[in-house]
């Protein structure tokens, strides 16, 4: 049985985001068989370090949100350790649902507890509602609730996951300062071929530059010059220095793409380090972008045309 890591405790969004990898019989957008093992863990770091061990399959992980950015934990953690890919990515429509202690009221409410990515997504509501409670961070949303259980905090501010978890009360339901907010998720595993290209894939790459004017320019050229359009680009720091970044790349495109493969091998030579963090069917399964001169069939007939040169069968 398939054993899955992801960041708990149970209840988290996280929780959710990995039940909707589940599918039956399991495809390329829902991997995972429903009979897995779904193993909470109390980080994310932990969760990916589970996989690198073989204590679990594979983990699920928030990448970033739509209204905080990246989840920066799960960058530091993906290029912390062994190699890990993304084999899927999910994406999750966030709303709060504030829990209490059964019986409790706003009045009672001096402490609200929760995870710094949706503490950002209610600031307002707590402002109106909640005007005089202190907010503190957790460790997750479901931590919070936990935490509320025990008695450390008077409210959390959770997923409806954490609401039909634990035995709390919700003083609110759907709560979000910004209505459409979403989370993107991924399932990442040890290296293995990648799932098969769709047409509408996603590759992730973390990249340190090399150190010399332009360097980040010549990166920005490479993906332009192989006509993939960039979706996102997020840097950290190396941790080895002051002013050393690790660019985080999503782009459209598939590993076995050849304009994605020509691009890596580009980047490779440009950049002091290359790590492929996987290609996999994008969660909202729009077609890839291929400008004209960039199909496989446009690489095919020139190296066809190349290798007739180097043959003297052509000129
Ligand atoms: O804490 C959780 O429940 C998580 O899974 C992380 C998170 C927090 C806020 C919004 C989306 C995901």
């Amino acid at each position: 049985m398939p054993r899955i890591a992801y960041f708990g405790p149970e209840g988290t969004f996280t929780e959710q985001a990995t039940r909707a990898f589940l599918g039956d019989p399991p495809t390329d957008t829902r991997p995972v068989a429903p009979d897995s093992e779904l193993r909470p863990l109390e980080t994310i770091a932990a969760a990916l370090d589970a996989v690198r061990s073989g204590e679990a399959d594979a983990a699920c992980v928030p990448v970033e949100n739509s209204v905080e950015g990246s989840v920066a934990a799960t960058l530091d953690a993906l290029v912390a350790g062994d190699p890990l890919v993304a084999i899927a990515e999910t994406v999750l429509p966030i709303r709060f649902t504030v829990l209490v202690r059964p019986g409790a009221a706003a009045a009672d409410v001096r402490t609200v507890a929760t995870h710094p990515h949706a503490a950002a997504q209610v600031r307002g509501w707590l402002a109106e509602n909640l005007p005089s409670a202190a907010v503190l961070p957790s460790s997750s949303t479901a931590a919070a609730a936990v935490g509320v259980l025990a008695g450390e905090y008077d409210a959390a501010v959770a997923a409806p996951a954490a609401a039909a978890r634990y035995p709390l009360a919700a003083l609110a339901t759907d709560v979000a300062d910004v209505r459409d907010a979403v989370t993107r998720f991924l399932l990442v595993r040890r290296p293995g071929p990648a799932p098969a290209r769709t047409g509408a894939d996603r590759t992730s790459v973390a990249a340190v530059t090399a150190d010399r004017i332009g360097a980040l320019s010549e990166v920005l050229t490479v993906l332009a010059g192989h006509g993939i359009n960039m979706t996102r680009i997020e840097s950290r720091p190396t941790r080895n220095r002051l002013g050393e970044y690790r660019f985080f790349l999503d782009f459209e495109g598939h590993v076995a793409d050849h304009r994605v493969g020509a691009a890596l091998a580009a980047l490779r030579r440009h950049c002091a380090e290359v790590r492929f963090l996987g290609s996999f069917p994008r969660a909202d399964q729009a077609p890839n972008t291929v400008p004209t001169t960039t199909a496989d069939e446009d690489f095919a007939s020139a190296q066809r045309w190349l290798t007739a040169v180097r043959e003297g069968r052509e000129a």
